[in-house]
């Protein structure tokens, strides 16, 4: 049967819904992606954000794709690939996997196919279409396979290819969670603004527009980051007393153990 719904995506959480927002956004029309999704409410609400058609079906939705992207967790992975796998034998689409920690010829087994499957590690800022997408495909995946991959990510922002897939749970660690980090940074930057006396309002605006202008900065320059640092740090100034006190109170071990943590999370979530 041809193809009439490029893209059909399994599970429609969180990550599922922020590559839908930024494919949308990109120019994929709605008819162009289908989601299953078990719980009736996420579809309507999946529906009514992005028109997109929906189904709690998971085999109906990947019978009429070219693509179908696995977005559910990875603990429910294999019940999910096992029951899939022979609808997508019979059909070949590409397979695209977002789950943190599960290697290519895991799924590959479970399926019981091995190609074309590429694993990519997004991240929730692909909803504004400034995610990034670290990708990597086993040997068998054609260019083709990979070109088109490459193409669904690129939607919702940059994407890297990544030569090793075990330093998938390294990308994971800092791309796929990092977000999540610098929210809690801005959290922390915008109470501390608050307990210093600003309203939130502009606590919060202040926090946002630094963290984006530092990124933006630190995009568009290329320069190392320790560079961008002192650049703002004024001898015997206010950055300096800040960045001690960041330093004093563990911020860099932090996010070092953070990273760690995380990656092993991701090599156990696989094994
Ligand atoms: N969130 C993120 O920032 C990122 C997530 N990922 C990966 O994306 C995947 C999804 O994560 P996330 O979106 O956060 O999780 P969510 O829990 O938000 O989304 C998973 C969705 O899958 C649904 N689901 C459960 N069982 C099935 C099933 N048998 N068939 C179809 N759908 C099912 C869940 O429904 P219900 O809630 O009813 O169980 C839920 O809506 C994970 O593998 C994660 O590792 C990757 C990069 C970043
Ligand atoms: O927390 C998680 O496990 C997923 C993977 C990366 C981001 N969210």
């Amino acid at each position: 049967m041809a193809a009439q719904t490029p893209i059909a995506f399994i599970g429609g959480g969180n990550m599922a819904a922020s590559l839908i927002g930024g494919l949308v956004d990109a120019g994929w029309r709605p008819d162009q992606l289908v989601v299953a999704e078990p719980d009736a409410d996420r579809r309507a609400d999946l529906t009514a954000r992005y028109q997109v058609r929906t189904t709690a079906d998971n085999a109906e939705a990947t019978r009429e794709a070219a693509t179908v992207v696995l977005a559910v967790k990875p603990q429910v992975m294999e019940t999910v690939a096992l029951d899939l796998g022979p609808v997508l034998r019979e059909a070949r689409p590409l397979v695209i996997s977002v789950a943190a920690g599960i290697p290519l010829a895991k799924l590959g087994a479970w399926l019981g196919m091995e190609s074309p499957l590429v694993r990519v590690m997004p991240n929730t800022p692909a909803l504004v279409g400034a995610g990034i997408s670290a990708l990597c495909a086993d040997a068998e995946a054609s260019a083709e396979h990979r070109d088109t991959a490459q193409a669904v990510m690129q939607a919702a922002g940059e994407v890297v290819w990544v030569a090793k897939e075990e330093h998938m749970d390294i990308v994971t660690a800092v791309s796929g969670s990092g977000p999540a980090y610098f929210f809690l940074i801005l959290e922390a930057l915008e109470e501390a603004a608050v307990a210093e006396g600003l309203d939130r309002e502009t606590a919060r605006t202040l926090a946002v527009h630094t963290a984006g202008g530092a990124a933006a900065l630190a995009r568009e320059t290329g320069d190392p980051s320790p560079v961008l640092k002192s650049r703002v740090t004024s001898p015997g100034g206010t950055t300096a007393r800040g960045l001690e006190a960041l330093e004093r109170g563990g911020l860099r071990t932090a996010l070092m153990d953070a990273v760690a943590a995380a990656a092993r999370r991701s090599r156990e979530l696989g094994s």
